[in-house]
Formats: structure tokens, C-alpha cells, sequence
């Protein structure tokens, strides 16, 4: 068994404190030795991804250092109690076994007599059954007449990455012929979102997933009535256009009224369940089972990586260290992620939820106070996109912001035009590559207003295309590495207690129970 220890008490830790600004980012990329750097600070990832962290500060000595932590703070025992069943979501005393949905590793996990992998397997069989049916017409509207549509409500983890995915394979499976149907997503409760949407599609043709583990998630519950009441304006049968993702357990698993249920459990958090039903309903419908299925082989190989006791040919979790050294050592406040490809545009978005839900914690996972901060603030835009908004205070501002590149060779769609000797993809490809020096190196100048200091660090995870396979790699890639920082900083990265507080308020406010600030500020949104 793994101890778990605070991270200010762990020798190496201290060792590695004292490594700060080890390494001047800028005097080592400039020249041959940036070349050398950038062909040795490699390391493969799955589905023919490459991590690169030649523009990291980081040289043999902070890696030692970062190996010693690695090995001190037990990362891959945690892993592996992690994958067979331990409970190391201790807030709500549950296990966490997203990887045993796209995964081989690791024992049988039985809970109930239930193994939960066979049980995962099953469901994500339901849903590809159930979308094989839709596309063969075998299920189909009151008329008989094929459904086109398929439409998501949900919020969170029921929405964010599902959406991602689905906006990151979109252009792909169109290049592919293996574009089934179109995908739309309803998640906030402003009506406005809803509205939208039911304006945008052919209700008769539309299939909608209510998508809730709890079954009980306000906004989802109030937009699925939305959709329900549309439908029967309309004159149809919402029994008939509605499927459900839930748990066993949740308040929707028991009603009638949809076409089918495909279950999770509450063994996979609401941010690690792309690879459940609550990913897998949607990307099904809309692409294939298939397709779904090579998102999970790649989420499986990268996690077999994830593994490895050596941080060199562990990218997930050499990527944590890393950016554990940044946010302790360094000092840095955020990290942003700048996918170079517009398929990834709500990835980010996707990657906020994972993160900072899971490591924006400063209790440990026994509820002790923590003297050492934790997640940082995750943010992003894709590129070029971000270069003409935010880059500004990335390059000059006052704070060093670590920045995590994503790029690919090769565009989806395939359509491109040559202006003045480049392609858009070479434009594309050339303006990441032009960053990372210019982030790394900067640039003197005696107009201070002009001068870049440089010295800001980055790394870049480069593939040939952004296929299935290469997003779900990417997914379990980011997955991993928030979990192994969660293990080195000691927290509990799979509970949410602190989105709890403002629902309560928030309730109380519509029973009209309120006083002091939260009854001015209800009178002033007139509630
Ligand atoms: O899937 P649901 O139970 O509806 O939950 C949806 C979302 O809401 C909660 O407030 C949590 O902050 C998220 O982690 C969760 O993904």
C-alpha cells in the first residue's frame, strides 16, 4: 500500500525547491543547443503522438529531481491502486475507475458481484446497438422516418467533453465517411441556449440525450422539461425522441419515458466520463460505434504508457512533474493550453472542468490544510485565434503564464490554398513553431515597450493528424497528468465540494429565503 504524504514533507520536494530558476530557458534554446534540445527532450506518447519539452526549464538535474519525487511520492503505486479498485476518491469514499472503461489494466474490480469493467463494457455495447439501430432505421420517429439529429442536454462533465470530442472530430469524420448524424448540445440554463437550439433543428428528426449521473442536476432537469414541452407543442411524443445516460441509482434511471438508458455509476467522476455512455450515446449516434471505439483504444495506449515507473517514457506523468515544479518551484499562477488546430477549439474548455474541478483543492485528501499551493488556473484559446487576443500578457506581462502548445501536421478537411509559397497549414504549423522561440528566446530591444525578456516556458504535443485515435491518446494524456499532480500534491482530485455552496444559495433564492447581500442582489436581477 502507497502512503500518502503532503508534498512539503517529502525530501526530494525540498531538494527540488531548491532548483528554482535552475535553468535560463532562453540562453539554453538559443542555437545548437536549442536544436539538440529539441530533438532530445522527447518523448512518444500513443497513437503516434510526441510530447516535446525542449522549451521547459528543465535540464538532467531537474529531471534527477523530478524522478526522485516521483519515486518518493509513489506515483505509479497510486496508479496501479488507483486502476484495481482502491478508494481514492476519499471525500466520498468511492473508487475512481474511468481507466477500466477503455482499458486492459489492472485486476477484475468487483463491486456488488458486479465486475465494472464487463459492466462498463456493456453499456458502451448498448449504446453502440441502440446507435446502429438509429442508423439503420430500425429506430426511428413516430413515422417511421429516420432521425438526423441528435442533441445533448446536459451540464459539466454530462456536456464539456463530449462537446470537445464531438467539435474535434466533426471536419474528420465528414473527410471519412463516417459522419452519421448531426450532434447539437443544450447545457445552460439560461433559455436563451435551449431556444437556440430547438430553432436550429427539425424536432420531428431529433433524437435528445438527457445526460445526468446524479439525475438530479438542476439546470439538465429544467432543460430537459424545455425539451419536452417543445415536443409536445409540436405534437410529438417525447417518450419517443428521448434516451437517458444516468446512474442505476438516479431519479431518471426509473422513469419510462425514454427509448432506452444506458448507465454509469458513480465510480467514474462526471469529468472523466467522455469514455462512458455520456460520451459514448453522442459520439455513436454521431459518427459510429467505430469511431467511438478508437477514441477509447487511444485513451487505452496512452494509459498503458502512463504506467511506466520512468519518467523519460512517461509523458503524463513527466508532464505533471513538470508542471508541479512550475506551480511549487517557480511560482506560477496558471497554465494555459493553445491547441494549434481549430477542431481542439473546445477542448481547453474541456481540460478547465478536468483540472480545476479536480485539483483546485487546498485541503489534502485526509482535510488537512495544505501550506503549498495546488492547481493552477487553466485556461485557453486555439491558435493562431489566441495570438491576436491574450498572447500580449503571455509575452509581456508581469506574470510567467506556462503554456502547453498542441499541434499536428496535417489538417482534417484537407482543403487548402497556396498564397505567397505557403499553405494555411504551413502557416499554421510555422506560427507554433515561431511562438515557442519567441516565448523561450524573446528578443532585446532598448524600447523596453518592445523588449521581450523571454525565459517563458512551453511544451508542445505534436501528431501527424487529429484522428480518434490521436484525441483519445490526447484525453487520457491530460486525464493522467491531472491525477498524478493530484497525487503528488496530496489531494483528493475526484470530488467537487466546492461547486456545492452556490446551488444551495442559488435554491434559496428561488424559494424567495433570503436576506442581507443575496435578497439585494435577487431584487436587483429581479427574482
Ligand atoms: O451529470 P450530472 O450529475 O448532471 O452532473 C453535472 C455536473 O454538475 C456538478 O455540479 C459538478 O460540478 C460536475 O462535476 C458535474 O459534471
Amino acid at each position: 500500500m502507497a502512503t500518502w504524504k503532503n508534498l512539503d514533507t517529502l525530501a526530494s520536494y525540498s531538494k527540488l525547491a531548491g532548483l528554482k530558476g535552475h535553468v535560463n530557458i532562453a540562453e539554453a534554446m538559443t542555437g545548437e543547443n536549442g536544436a539538440e534540445r529539441v530533438k532530445k527532450y522527447s518523448a512518444p506518447m500513443a497513437a503516434g503522438l510526441a510530447y516535446n519539452y525542449a522549451a521547459k526549464q528543465v535540464d538532467e538535474t531537474v529531471l534527477n529531481a523530478l524522478a526522485d519525487l516521483a519515486d518518493e511520492a509513489q506515483l505509479i503505486d497510486k496508479f496501479q491502486e488507483l486502476y484495481n479498485g482502491a478508494v481514492i476518491n476519499t471525500g466520498e469514499k468511492r473508487m475512481v475507475l474511468h481507466h477500466l472503461a477503455r482499458t486492459q489494466l489492472g485486476d477484475a474490480v468487483v463491486v456488488d458481484g458486479v465486475d465494472k469493467r464487463e459492466f462498463y463494457v456493456a453499456q458502451q455495447k448498448k449504446a453502440a446497438d441502440f446507435a446502429n439501430k438509429v442508423h439503420t432505421g430500425e429506430i426511428t420517429n413516430e413515422n417511421g422516418e429516420k432521425f438526423t439529429t441528435v442533441v445533448q442536454i446536459g451540464i459539466g462533465g454530462s456536456d464539456l467533453g463530449p462537446r470537445a470530442l464531438y467539435i474535434a472530430l466533426e471536419n474528420w469524420a465528414k473527410a471519412n465517411n463516417t459522419f452519421k448524424m448531426e450532434a447539437k448540445f443544450i447545457s445552460n440554463v439560461d433559455p436563451d441556449d435551449a431556444a437556440a437550439v430547438l430553432a436550429s433543428v427539425d424536432l420531428a428528426h431529433s433524437l435528445f440525450i438527457v445526460v445526468s449521473k446524479s439525475g438530479t442536476t438542476l439546470e439538465t432537469l429544467t432543460n430537459e422539461a424545455f425539451v419536452k414541452n417543445a415536443l409536445v407543442k409540436a405534437g410529438l411524443n417525447p417518450s419517443k425522441h428521448m434516451l437517458a445516460v444516468t446512474s442505476e441509482t438516479s431519479p431518471l434511471a426509473k422513469s419510462e419515458d425514454y427509448l432506452t438508458a444506458i448507465f454509469m455509476d458513480d465510480y467514474i467522476g462526471g469529468r472523466y466520463s467522455s469514455v462512458s455512455g455520456v460520451g459514448g450515446a453522442i459520439l455513436s449516434l454521431a459518427f459510429g460505434p467505430e469511431v467511438f471505439a478508437q477514441i477509447l483504444d487511444g485513451a487505452a495506449a496512452e494509459d498503458k504508457l502512463a504506467t511506466n515507473k520512468n519518467i523519460l517514457e512517461n509523458p503524463d506523468m513527466l508532464d505533471a512533474l513538470i508542471g508541479v515544479y512550475e506551480r511549487n518551484v517557480q511560482g506560477y499562477p496558471a497554465t494555459t493550453v493553445l491547441p494549434y488546430s481549430q477542431a481542439l477549439s473546445r477542448f481547453p474548455a474541456h481540460l478547465q472542468q478536468c483540472d480545476m474541478e479536480s485539483n483546485g483543492k487546498s485541503v489534502n485528501r485526509f482535510g488537512e490544510p495544505v501550506d503549498y499551493v495546488t492547481g493552477p488556473v487553466i485556461f485557453g484559446e486555439p491558435g493562431t485565434n489566441g495570438q491576436h487576443s491574450f498572447y500580449q500578457l503571455l509575452h509581456q506581462g508581469t506574470d510567467i503564464v506556462p503554456l502547453q502548445f498542441i499541434g499536428f501536421k496535417k489538417s482534417q478537411l484537407g482543403v487548402d490554398v497556396d498564397i505567397e509559397n505557403s499553405t494555411s497549414q504551413q502557416k499554421l504549423c510555422a506560427n507554433v513553431a515561431a511562438q515557442i522561440v519567441a516565448f523561450a528566446c524573446g528578443k532585446k530591444d532598448e524600447n523596453l515597450n518592445k523588449n521581450f525578456k523571454g525565459g517563458r516556458p512551453s511544451s508542445i504535443i505534436t501528431g501527424e493528424e487529429l484522428t480518434p485515435a490521436s484525441l483519445g491518446a490526447l484525453l487520457a494524456h491530460f486525464e493522467n497528468k491531472i491525477m498524478f499532480q493530484g497525487f503528488v500534491w496530496n489531494l483528493n482530485s475526484f470530488d467537487q465540494e466546492g461547486v456545492q455552496l452556490g446551488k444551495v444559495l442559488a435554491k434559496r433564492v428561488l424559494a424567495h429565503d433570503t436576506d442581507g447581500a443575496l435578497k439585494v442582489y435577487s431584487d436587483l436581477l429581479n427574482i
